[in-house]
């Protein structure tokens, strides 16, 4: 299985591009089936969800408008547990359907946060569409809409996700191993 090194850690590959481009097609799908009469506002949260985010929007069929959030909860390997919101929402939401695009939720502590600040400003519905869950990370009750991919409670980087600043341009998904 190929292996990559990244900072002090190496990781090897799990989750290949191909796989990863099965769960964006299905999950348009749904996403075009279910919400093309609903004028979305995607929301993509940055940093993680900048790749999945642009390659998702480039397989809806209707017109709709993304816009941007930055959140940061995660350190090195592992969550804070505290969430920090460096980049808010411009747009109003009052009476919208919006769609939050998420890389991974994992512990579910930035999503139940960013979902908890969006329903004060009484949208419609606020769907959230994630490529990858944790189901035994997961400590919040979140529901999730549309979910890429389940995966196992490990320490991932690759398609957005990093270790450290590093490991966000790769097409494929990789694992840490030996820490
Ligand atoms: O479910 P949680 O435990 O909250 O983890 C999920 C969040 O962690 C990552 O963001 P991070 O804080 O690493 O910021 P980044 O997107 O800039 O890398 C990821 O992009 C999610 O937003
Ligand atoms: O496994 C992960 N890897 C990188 N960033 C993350 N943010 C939440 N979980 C992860």
């Amino acid at each position: 299985m190929k292996r990559i090194k990244l900072l002090d850690k190496e990781f090897a590959l799990s989750i290949p591009a191909s796989d990863i481009k099965k769960a964006l097609w299905e999950m348009a799908s749904k996403i075009n089936a279910e919400l093309h009469d609903k004028n979305p506002l995607m929301i993509c949260i940055l940093n993680g969800s900048f790749m999945f985010s642009a390659d998702l929007m480039k397989l809806i069929d209707f017109p709709c408008e993304i816009s941007f959030v930055k959140l940061s909860s995660y350190e090195g390997m592992g969550s804070t547990g505290k969430v920090k919101q460096l980049i808010g929402l411009n747009e109003k939401i009052e009476g919208r359907t919006v769609v939050l695009l998420e890389d991974i939720v994992d512990t579910g502590v930035t999503i139940e946060k960013l979902i908890g600040q969006l329903n004060a400003q009484n949208p419609r519905d606020v769907k959230v569409a994630t490529l990858l869950f944790k189901p035994d990370a997961c400590k919040r009750n979140v529901e999730l809409d549309y979910v890429g991919l389940e995966i196992p409670n490990d320490f991932i980087v690759g398609y957005g996700l990093d270790y450290d600043g590093y490991g966000r341009n790769l097409p494929d998904i990789y694992t840490v191993i030996d820490y």
